[in-house]
């Protein structure tokens, strides 16, 4: 489990339907994860594989509509971090030449529902499915975290309850060019919210960076989801969980889609030191603060049409 070469693969299902024990036990397998690599697998998740099937579907229609059609749903005419971001718009390493990808943004689709969707027959009811089957898969990976940390096991129920969780359809092309190892789909960064749920296609391009600094292939596998955490949880559990570096090379020649699910808590969550996870000798490191404010801090770092001056 500790090992730091390998991702673990964690399943989940005596979480969702076995005894008290079993389920301590899947929360331990997570929380030793979550303190070395901060990357899991799982299987025994309970998503429906047809589900699964439509989004993909639907998500390689969706970057096969005309430029145009995409483009007049960019983020960057809305600034609210939904709909599409083009080639070049996005840079996760800002140090690296813009990002090899396209993306979808899909956020909370209640009442009102102000997502940019495009005109595809069946687009809304697939992606609002999976957005909500993905939702209940966090909130029980919330409950084994709280478990984990030796909180209430519904310490974070109240906190997650109306997310800013978003749903991003991503589509990486053959890598453009000689690769030389400058320009990635998606350059090294780590993830800002909580836990991010992220399916793969078989084409592989993954990787994640060790705690001594080598990057490791997250290699494919059929019917199971890479789990990680991001920069929200680490700095909530005062760095007891780690958000880890992770970036992606789409060296095979193919197309890659991926689906990634960014669970992040309520705006008004209070994201101050986890009381279980300071004593005497680990005080707080972190000044409470606001999960919208977070947020809003980390994405402005990413979007070029969100920086000022
Ligand atoms: O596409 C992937 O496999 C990972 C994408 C990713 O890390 C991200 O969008 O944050
Ligand atoms: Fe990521």
């Amino acid at each position: 489990m500790d090992d730091p070469e390998t991702i673990p693969m964690i399943d989940m299902a005596p979480l969702l339907g076995g005894t008290p024990g079993a389920a301590a036990r899947v929360a331990a397998d997570i929380g030793a994860a979550c303190r070395s690599t901060g990357f899991f697998s799982i299987a025994g998740h309970g998503i429906d594989p047809a589900l699964l099937a439509s989004v993909y579907g639907e998500s390689a229609r969706f970057f096969a509509l005309p430029e145009a059609e995409k483009q007049a749903l960019a983020i960057s005419r809305f600034g609210d971090n939904r709909g599409y971001a083009g080639f070049g718009s996005e840079s996760l390493d800002p140090d690296k030449p813009a990002d090899a990808k396209e993306a979808f943004n899909i956020g909370r689709d209640e009442p009102p529902d102000i997502n940019h969707w495009p005109a595809l027959p069946g687009f809304v009811d697939v992606m609002s499915r999976y957005y909500a089957a993905m939702r209940r898969l966090s909130e029980q990976l919330h409950r084994a975290i709280a478990i984990d940390l030796a909180l209430d096991p519904d310490f974070f129920a109240r906190r997650i309850d109306r997310p800013q969780a978003t749903l991003r359809l991503l589509h990486y092309p053959p890598h453009p060019g000689r690769f030389d190892g400058d320009r990635y789909g998606a350059g090294a960064h780590t993830d800002y919210g909580n836990v991010t749920i992220l399916s793969q296609d078989m084409v592989g391009g993954l990787e994640v960076r060790t705690r001594d600094g080598r990057w490791i292939a997250a290699t494919p596998v059929p019917g199971t989801f890479v789990c990680n955490i991001g920069d929200c949880l680490m700095r909530w559990s005062n760095d007891v969980y780690v958000s880890t570096p992770h970036r992606v090379a789409n060296l095979s020649g193919r197309e890659r889609y991926s689906v990634a699910f960014f669970f992040d808590p309520n705006p008004d969550a209070l994201v101050a030191c986890l009381p279980t996870c300071t004593d005497a000798g680990r005080p707080a490191r972190y000044p409470p603060i606001l999960a919208a404010d977070y947020l809003r801090e980390r994405l402005d770092a990413t979007y070029a049409h969100r920086q000022k001056g």
